[in-house]
C-alpha cells in the first residue's frame, strides 16, 4: 500500500486545508502525521515541544510518518519540518510527493502568531520564518516530485493546480 500522494511544505502553505480538498476530489482518504501525533502522544504538539523538546518531537514524527507512509492509500500531508529527517526524505523516494511553497509573507500572514506552532511562536516570527525556509526549501525540492507556489492561489485552485501535475 502506498499514499497517491504525499503533502510537504512549510507551515502556512496550506498542507492540511489543501489534503484534505484533494482527497475529496480523488475519492480517496485523507490522513495528517501532525495529528497522528498528536493521538500518539495523547496532547497537542505544542506540549511535545515544552515537556519533551524538538528532537523528541522529531523522533516521533519519523516513527509517524514510517508507519503512514506504509499503510496509508489517499492523501497524506506531513508536518512542515518532516523533511529535516533523512530517513523520511529516503522513504519518500519512491512516492508521488507535492511541495506546497508560499513566500514568507504571506506565509507569516497565514500563521499568524498562534501558539499552536511552537517553531514560529518566538518573538520575531517574519525572521524565523525565513530562516526556516532558507533552510528547507532545498529538502523540499529535494523530494518533490512537482512544486506548486500558493501565495496568490485560493486552496480550490492551489488543488486544481496538484491535480493537473499529478494527474486524476
Ligand atoms: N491557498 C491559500 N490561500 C489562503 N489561505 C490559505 C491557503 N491555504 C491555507 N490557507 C489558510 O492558512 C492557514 C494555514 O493552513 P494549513 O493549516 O492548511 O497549513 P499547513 O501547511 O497544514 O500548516 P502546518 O504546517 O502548521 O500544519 C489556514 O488558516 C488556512 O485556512
Ligand atoms: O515546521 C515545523 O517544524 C512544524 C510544523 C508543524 O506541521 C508541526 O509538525 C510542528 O509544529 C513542527
Ligand atoms: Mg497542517
Amino acid at each position: 500500500m502506498s499514499p497517491r500522494c504525499v503533502v510537504v511544505g512549510p507551515p502556512g502553505a496550506g498542507k492540511t486545508t489543501v489534503s484534505e480538498l484533494l482527497a475529496e476530489r480523488l475519492g480517496v482518504g485523507f490522513r495528517d502525521v501532525d495529528a497522528d501525533i498528536v493521538e500518539t502522544a495523547g496532547k497537542p504538539i505544542s506540549d511535545i515541544f515544552t515537556d519533551d523538546g524538538e528532537q523528541v518531537f522529531r523522533a516521533l514524527e519519523e516513527e509517524a510518518v514510517a508507519k503512514a507512509l506504509a499503510e496509508h492509500d489517499g492523501v497524506l500531508a506531513l508536518g512542515g519540518g518532516a523533511v529535516l529527517s533523512p530517513r523520511t526524505r529516503e522513504l519518500l523516494r519512491d512516492h508521488t510527493v507535492v511541495f506546497l511553497n508560499v513566500g514568507m509573507a504571506e506565509g507569516v500572514r497565514r500563521t499568524g502568531l498562534s501558539s499552536a506552532r511552537p517553531l514560529l511562536s518566538g518573538v520575531n516570527p517574519r525572521s524565523t520564518f525565513k530562516a526556516l525556509l532558507d533552510a528547507r526549501l532545498p529538502l523540499y525540492r529535494e523530494v518533490a516530485t512537482i512544486e506548486v507556489l500558493t501565495d496568490s492561489l485560493d486552496p480550490e485552485q492551489v488543488t486544481d493546480a496538484v491535480i493537473e501535475g499529478v494527474g486524476q
